[in-house]
């Protein structure tokens, strides 16, 4: 039997993201906030798209919105197709284990300081329900310029290299898409430049990369630039 195909095989893959007229408001003591206001946007299911803006512009309310840990106050969400708004607690909780993966500013908040660095990768594969053998651990570690520290612990890596890590995480989990908040932004030049190779390594595995930032070397990694400025998308640049 053959399998059904879904167009012909110049069609680009579908979104992996699509939101419409997606807008957050969070209540606080002086009354509702609105964070995003109508934000229509699709995210390539390849390539970087990149969220930027100035501090404040809702690019991290986004991303939690993206990261399915928030639902939007107004307006849509699909993932793959799927329309998540509709999902269970528990479907959305499913989905985001096996699909999705999360990278944070500060590099410890995205591994586990008691495991070794091959344990953190083995601990992430575990999380999303896959394994992750020894010969993947040594590729991954090898390809994050990090090839020797599988027995450190994370304490002992410098922050790139625990940043590199937390990517290196997010490819054991055999993510579909990583969303990372200002990768860089508590690294220094050198560091984050290495932090640049492990988001093109995670492109060429065809993820797709969701980077909320201001740093203009992650800004250039971007086949799509969504501008963002006090809640809306002003722009949006690019292809993918
Ligand atoms: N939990 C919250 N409660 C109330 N207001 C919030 C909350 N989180 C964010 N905001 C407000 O929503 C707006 C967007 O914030 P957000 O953190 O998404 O912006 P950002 O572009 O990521 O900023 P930064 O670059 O500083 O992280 C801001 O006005 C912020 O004060």
């Amino acid at each position: 039997m053959t399998e059904p195909t879904t167009g012909p095989e110049s069609d680009p893959p579908a979104p992996v993201f699509e939101l419409r007229g997606v807008g957050v408001d969070y209540r606080t003591p002086a009354g509702p906030v609105t964070a995003v206001h109508d934000v229509t946007l699709d995210v390539p299911a390849r390539g970087v798209t990149v969220l930027a803006g100035p501090s404040g512009s809702g690019k991290s309310t986004l991303l939690r919105v993206l990261g399915l840990f928030d639902r939007p106050s107004r307006g849509g969400l699909r993932h793959a197709g799927t329309d998540v708004g509709t999902l269970r607690p528990a479907a959305r909780r499913a989905l985001r284990r096996r699909r999705l993966s999360q990278v944070f500013q500060n590099p410890t908040d995205n591994l586990l300081d008691f495991l070794s660095v091959g344990d953190n990768l083995r601990a992430a594969a575990r999380s999303a329900d896959r394994d992750c053998p020894a010969a993947e651990v040594s590729g991954i570690l090898e390809r994050l310029d990090l090839a020797g520290t599988e027995e450190w612990k994370v304490g002992a890596l410098s922050g790139g290299q625990q940043q590199r890590l937390g990517f290196g995480c997010a490819l054991a989990r055999g993510s579909a898409v990583v969303l990372a908040d200002e990768p860089t932004s508590q690294l220094d030049e050198a560091s984050a430049d290495r932090v640049l190779a492990a988001v093109r390594l995670l492109v060429e595995r065809e993820v797709a990369v969701v980077l909320a930032t201001h740093d203009p070397r992650l800004v250039a990694l971007g086949s799509r630039v969504a501008r963002l400025r006090a809640g809306s998308l002003l722009e949006v640049t690019g292809h993918g």
